[in-house]
């Protein structure tokens, strides 16, 4: 089955570990949002500096593109990105077309805090988890996003991630009214 699917949230959330995941279950390429980012981007976080809208747009435009690069071949893709605005899924749908699916990893401040100082190898300070959740805007209502409690066992996030996934397979999903947001290059 070829999913098109991103797994979104805060930093430390386990994105890139369900996602590897999920990309296994389905025998579909991940990528690591990550790594789409600019040395400038990387920088600024290290440096302990939040992202600001500009500096997401481009990035969200390359993330987008490999969304919509595997919407065109069917071959499927998953990735990980924080996606952490409404507006910032909004160009993702706009981009990527009406298969795209959303795992939203989300739960306690206290727990993402803890993961995120056990991490020694990941230019994300702790410091910036403040700043990451003040930016994340609820997923409520929003069709074509399941959320998921991350402290759950990784087995069952992706058990859960992958019955959403085949379960709304054949579901279309429109998005023809998306509101262009204000400082998108897709204006
Ligand atoms: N379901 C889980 N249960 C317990 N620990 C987990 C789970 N998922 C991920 N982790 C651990 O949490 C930490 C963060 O996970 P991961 O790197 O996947 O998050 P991320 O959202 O991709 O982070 P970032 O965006 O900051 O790179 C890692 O140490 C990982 O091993
Ligand atoms: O939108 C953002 O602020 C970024 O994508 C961050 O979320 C980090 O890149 C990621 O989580 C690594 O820790």
């Amino acid at each position: 089955m070829a999913v098109q699917v991103v797994v979104m949230g805060v930093s430390g959330c386990g994105k890139s570990t369900l996602g590897r995941r999920l990309a296994q279950a389905f025998q579909t390429r991940f990528v690591e949002g990550d790594d789409l980012h600019s040395v400038d981007n990387v920088d600024r976080m290290r440096a302990g500096i939040p992202l600001q809208d500009e500096d997401r747009w481009p990035w969200l435009e390359r993330i987008g593109e490999e969304l919509a690069c595997a919407g065109k071949q069917d071959s499927g893709v998953v990735v990980a990105c924080s996606a952490l605005k409404k507006s910032y899924r909004d160009l993702l749908r706009r981009t990527a077309g009406p298969g795209l699916r959303f795992i939203h990893l989300r739960g306690e401040r206290a727990a993402l805090k803890a993961r995120m100082e056990a991490r020694q190898d990941h230019y994300m300070p702790a410091t910036l988890l403040d700043s990451q959740l003040a930016t994340l805007e609820p997923t409520d209502g929003e069709d074509d996003v399941l959320a998921l409690d991350f402290a759950s066992p990784a087995d069952r996030l992706q058990a859960k991630a992958a019955a959403f996934l085949r379960q709304s397979a054949n579901s279309i999903i429109t998005n023809a009214s998306l509101p262009v947001p204000a400082g998108s290059a897709r204006q």
